[in-house]
């Protein structure tokens, strides 16, 4: 029995981890989970269920590039260790795709065990996408030209036109991958599971390969460990404060927080969203913000006891 590879990518906060959240429950066989986070802190590992599967988690940069040496440890001790079935791989939002999967092809043809990379799903957020192709266009396109299948988000944030309009840019990019843009979160069981199929990763094609520029001369991160507890009207206004320019720009920002009333929360923000849930049980609180020219400082202070925000 071969494992499968699963790539899934997407720039920050397009809704990876949703994605593999939906549909990891409803496939068969052993799984693993490679969750790289581009800073140094864990936060999404903390929302899977983790007896279903085994999670390994790489920080404080990229798979494609300068973690290529654990991404590919990672995978052999995987393989070694379990009878895996599938493996998924969820790059940091700022990853290189065209580099992932050429990783992923050359560590398939070396490993003792049969690997095979399955397929590439790329999930792009409506909400953000002019903004960002404009902005960061090599990560972006690159992402979405070596996907085969592509999946649109937070449709609910664009009108009917402007999400024909990202579907033609898309396409115009990529006009083989097979696009999704209806509300992938209402779709049932089965045709989530079957966009893995479409995805089916037939040749490798990779586009863009070895152009790319170093995440780290874009991107900044701060983590906070042991944040200070929020009231509920803190919590309320974390997206405001977030967007308050004296930060920086921050791009992405997740956490685990602890309110003034003892409970645990999980949050996430991008520029055009922000939502939290309760968590059932007690957990380590952190937050992880990336960003361009992040006020590192500034925003410590801001979550940190005085004491910590002055080491
Ligand atoms: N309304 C809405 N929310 C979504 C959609 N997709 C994802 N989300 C939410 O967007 C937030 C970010 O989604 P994630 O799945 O964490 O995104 P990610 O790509 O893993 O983010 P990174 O951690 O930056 O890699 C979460 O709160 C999701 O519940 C969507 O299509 N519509």
């Amino acid at each position: 029995m071969s494992t499968k590879l699963h790539i899934v990518s997407g720039f920050l906060g397009a809704g990876k981890t949703t994605f593999i959240r939906k549909v990891i429950p409803f496939m068969k066989g052993k799984i693993a989970l490679i969750e790289n986070e581009y800073s140094d802190v864990s936060i999404d590992s903390e929302l899977f269920i983790k007896e279903e599967l085994v999670i390994k988690e790489i920080f404080s940069g990229c798979i494609c590039c300068s973690l290529i040496k654990d991404f590919r440890t990672t995978i052999d001790e995987l393989t070694s260790n379990y009878d895996l079935e599938h493996i998924f791989i969820e790059p940091s939002g700022v990853g290189c795709l065209s580099d992932i999967v050429a990783v992923c092809e050359d560590i398939s043809k070396t490993s003792v065990k049969t690997i095979e990379i399955q397929s590439v799903v790329t999930l792009v957020d409506a909400s953000s996408f002019e903004d960002y192709i404009d902005s960061f266009g090599e990560f972006y396109i690159n992402q979405i030209e070596n996907a085969k299948a592509i999946i649109i988000t937070h449709i609910e944030d664009v009108n009917e036109s402007a999400l024909e309009k990202i579907t033609d840019e898309i396409k115009a990019v990529n006009n083989s991958a097979v696009i999704f843009s209806e509300d992938y979160l209402s779709y049932p069981t089965q045709k989530t599971l079957d966009i893995l199929k479409t995805a089916y990763n037939h040749e490798l094609n990779v586009a863009g390969s070895g152009k790319t520029i170093p995440a780290t001369s874009y991107f900044t991160t701060v983590s906070i460990h042991n944040p200070n507890k929020l009231s509920m009207e803190e919590l309320s206004n974390l997206s405001n404060i977030f967007r308050n320019r004296e930060l920086g720009t921050v791009l992405r920002a997740k956490g685990v927080i602890q309110l003034a009333d003892s409970s645990f929360v999980h949050f996430d923000f991008t520029p055009n969203y922000f939502d939290w849930e309760y968590l059932n049980t007690s957990k380590d609180t952190k937050i992880s913000v990336i960003g361009k020219d992040l006020n590192q400082a500034y925003i410590k202070g801001l979550f940190s006891d005085v004491l910590e925000a002055l080491i």
